[in-house]
């Protein structure tokens, strides 16, 4: 699909560079894009990547490329139960590999995908430096790794639905309505991303769990399409009420509410949300953290095993209630599990609470000026100015190496005098 799309990048990309006479300083290219190298190649311009996942999984994509080119590494033979990784302080269990790593087509492109990383100026990762500094770490320092910028966290908290028929202005409103009723802290959020969804007999055991907890709900329910995949597809319940059990929605209508696509930022942002169980998709987590809800971890697809076990064991801000749960495994989760997930991560004094405070003020802290991520985005846009200058064949003048080499006498005068630089 991505290289379908090569013929229409070219041409946009030429009739822009026509219409304003500028010249291309890069490209900065989404992390599943790396064909498009070959396009910006063409331009004559160096590429970026924009990661949309965390450093520690960036680190692991990279540690398993190089151990298939190296050593002949097959991760999809790997029968132990544990594999090191340099971005991690302890070894990730072979359970929460995603599914993609162990599929042989698909690690196919995954390789080729992380080494055309390699061929790129630079790697922006939509992740903190104080929130991921082990991973960030082992990324530094050769190894044939292009430069690592993170300048997370880069969100959309609008929380706009994902098309206009998803969720109605009206439902919404009615949504925060009844949030705005509940006491602070009080609600467990479900929600599972763009392509989380369940089954009939899925959606019961999770009924179960949430009336048997006793704790007010919003559960944001998608049907499972087609059965289990290794990428799903969803769609809305049409009646919510076949699906759930018998009475459930007149049992819990004081205490909670069944809806399709949320508003998942806004919510997230509601006093009265105090837990929020998610899929551990990358900007869910994000989001999680900015606004300081602990998580409870029920991963379905993608990397999102990896994320759970990231948020449960190194971070400890997240109950489990699966880590290694893979939609198309087709397991049913049983309603005790939930139950026992849901009534962690809604405890009151559980000391991941705290510790989601201070990543919370983490995260927001590499926002402001001259913090991590400004100053990591600031670094990015001299290094494209340098990159620009050094790839446009420009000739540097006699006035520019005069200042330069100025400059240089008289650092090295006020090293000779002892000064402290
Ligand atoms: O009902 C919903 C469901 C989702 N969202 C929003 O949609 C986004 C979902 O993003 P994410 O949590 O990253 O999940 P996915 O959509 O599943 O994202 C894919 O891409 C991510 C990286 O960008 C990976 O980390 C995930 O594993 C992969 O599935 C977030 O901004 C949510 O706020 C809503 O607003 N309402």
């Amino acid at each position: 699909m991505i290289e379908s799309q090569k013929p229409r990048v070219r041409e946009a990309v030429s009739a822009e560079l026509a219409r304003s006479g500028a010249r291309l300083a890069g490209f900065v290219l989404d992390m599943l894009c790396t064909s498009m190298l070959d396009l910006a190649e063409e331009f004559g311009a160096p590429s970026y990547i924009y990661f949309t996942s965390g450093a520690a999984f960036l680190r692991f994509q990279l540690h398993v490329q190089e151990s298939h080119d190296e050593e002949g590494f097959d991760i999809t033979e790997f029968k132990d139960a544990e594999l090191a990784c340099p971005g991690l302080t302890r070894p990730v269990p072979s359970k929460v590999i995603p599914s993609g790593f162990l599929n042989k087509e698909w690690l196919d492109s995954s390789t080729t995908i992380t080494r055309n990383f390699r061929k790129t100026k630079g790697i922006l990762v939509n992740t903190v430096r104080e929130l991921e500094s082990y991973a960030l770490e082992s990324l530094s320092g050769g190894m044939n790794i292009p430069k690592v910028y993170p300048v997370g966290p880069i969100l959309n908290l609008k929380g706009e639905p994902e098309s206009s028929s998803e969720s109605s202005g009206s439902e919404e409103d009615e949504v925060m309505r009844w949030l705005d009723q509940q006491p602070e802290s009080s609600v467990a959020f479900l929600c599972f991303g763009s392509m989380g969804g369940f089954c009939a007999e899925q959606v019961k055991e999770i009924a179960c769990a949430l009336e048997g907890s006793g704790h007010r709900f919003l559960w944001s329910l998608r049907r499972l399409e087609g059965g289990p995949a290794l990428t799903p597809t969803t769609t809305d319940y049409g009646d919510v009420r076949e699906v759930l059990p018998e009475g459930f929605a007149d049992r819990t209508t004081e205490v909670g509410r069944v809806i399709g696509w949320a508003p998942q930022a806004v919510v997230l942002a509601h006093r009265s949300v105090g837990g929020f169980v998610s899929h551990c998709g990358w900007n869910s987590t994000l989001e999680s953290m900015w606004f300081g809800v602990p998580m409870a971890t029920w991963p379905m697809y993608a990397e999102q095993q990896f994320n759970a076990f990231l948020l449960v064991k190194e971070l400890e801000i997240a109950a489990e209630i699966k880590m290694d749960y893979r939609t198309e495994s087709g397991e049913i989760v049983s309603a005790e599990e939930i139950e026992r997930g849901i009534r962690s991560l809604m405890e009151q004094n559980n000391p991941m609470k705290e510790k989601m405070k201070e990543f919370c003020d983490k995260v927001r802290g590499a926002l402001m000026d001259g913090a991590s991520s400004s100053s990591s985005i600031a670094e990015f846009i001299e290094d494209i100015k340098i990159n620009y200058r050094s790839e446009s064949g420009k000739i540097v003048t006699t006035e520019e190496v005069k200042r330069g080499t100025k400059s240089l006498m008289e650092l090295a005068k006020q090293l000779d005098e002892g000064d402290d630089i």
